[in-house]
């Protein structure tokens, strides 16, 4: 019989991009709410204990509620995209790529945080050179990135393509996040493997769907004889033989006149840079992703792909 798969919040921006992901496929079977009925709570309680797997798209308090309605004694298994749990020791942190044993983790796992998308960036390109003993102790780093507009899920939507929304929002480019306290901080800490907390400034741009997620270095602070191609290599060593992640060839990243904030929009890959010029004393690193790609259903999707194949 195929896997039963509940999404909680389906009818919302990350939800209806897991469900059409998974459109066509016969390996598992797709439980449904209608959209009226989404907040039925009785409604949702039986599809959640009725799932095998549940993917939880919903604010963090709702997903909280969700996954107390999860029944203690059975053994509904639950992927939540959302901030709620993501630096709970007692959910797997669904970053496959970020150590070697992360996929295991949550092959095994009963409980998987997606990550958010701005963190999976930011550490996708601070952790392995934390684990290589590249960026030392107490480094401040500093994370400068820029989100497509359906990461604010449909309200944001709304605003940015609604100009007679009571709210609307006319800039093609702003920041937020201004007083520093975002709520990814502390996830990039802890899965970053950092000891300080990253300076984090977010923006969104008028575009639907990319994102990309700037980490400045400089050089003289990192490890001993640190220098671009010795960054470019342990990012190259961390991500070899997966093919989610890419670390693009310093050749290819010295030649390029620009990065586009939509190059992969729709695609659930991760694309890693190492710029600046040889021999000088900074370097930029950069991850480009689709914040509702790998930085959110795709990655809920890879992540149940991992549960269903334990
Ligand atoms: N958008 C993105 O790029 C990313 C989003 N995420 C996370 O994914 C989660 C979902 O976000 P997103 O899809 O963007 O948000 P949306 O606002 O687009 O969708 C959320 C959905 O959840 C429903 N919902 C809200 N409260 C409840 C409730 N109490 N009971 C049942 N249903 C409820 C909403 O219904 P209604 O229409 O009635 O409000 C809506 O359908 C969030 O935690 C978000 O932070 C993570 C990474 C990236
Ligand atoms: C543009 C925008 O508003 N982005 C969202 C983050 C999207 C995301 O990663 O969602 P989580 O809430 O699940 O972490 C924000 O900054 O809150």
């Amino acid at each position: 019989m195929a896997p039963k798969i509940f999404i909680d919040g389906e009818h919302g921006t990350t939800g209806l991009q897991i469900r059409t992901r998974m459109a066509g496929r016969r390996d598992v079977e797709l439980l449904s709410i209608p959209e009226a009925e989404r907040r039925n709570a009785a409604m949702r309680e039986d599809m959640l204990n009725s799932a095998d797997i549940a993917i939880l798209c919903l604010p963090d308090d709702a997903s909280k509620e969700a996954v107390q309605m999860v029944s203690a004694t059975n053994n509904v298994r639950v992927i939540d995209t959302s901030t709620a749990f993501r630096v709970n020791p007692g959910w797997a942190y669904g970053f496959a790529e970020m150590d070697g044993a992360q996929a295991g983790r949550i092959k095994a796992a009963r409980f998987v945080a997606n990550p958010g998308c701005y963190p999976t960036g930011a550490i996708g390109l601070v952790r392995p050179l934390r684990a290589a003993g590249i960026l030392p102790d107490g480094y401040p780093v500093t994370v400068n990135a820029v989100s497509g507009y359906t990461g604010g899920g449909k309200q944001m939507i709304a605003q940015m393509e609604n100009p007679d929304h009571p709210d609307a929002i006319a800039a093609p480019h702003f920041l937020y996040g201004l007083p520093l306290t975002h709520k990814h901080v502390p996830e990039m800490t802890v899965h970053g493997l950092l000891d300080r907390a990253p300076i984090f400034s977010p923006s969104v741009g008028k575009f639907a769907q990319g994102m990309i997620v700037q980490v400045p270095l400089h050089l003289d602070d990192l490890a001993e004889g640190t220098t671009m191609e010795s960054i470019h290599a342990a990012l190259v060593a961390h991500y070899a033989g997966q093919d989610i992640v890419s670390v693009v060839p310093l050749a290819e990243s010295k030649a390029l006149p620009r990065v586009n904030a939509v190059e992969l929009e729709g695609k659930d890959t991760m694309k890693l840079f190492v710029f600046g010029t040889s021999g000088a004393s900074q370097v930029n690193l950069v991850a480009l992703l689709d914040n509702l790609g790998k930085g959110a259903s795709g990655a809920a999707v890879q992540n149940m792909d991992l549960m269903l194949a334990s």
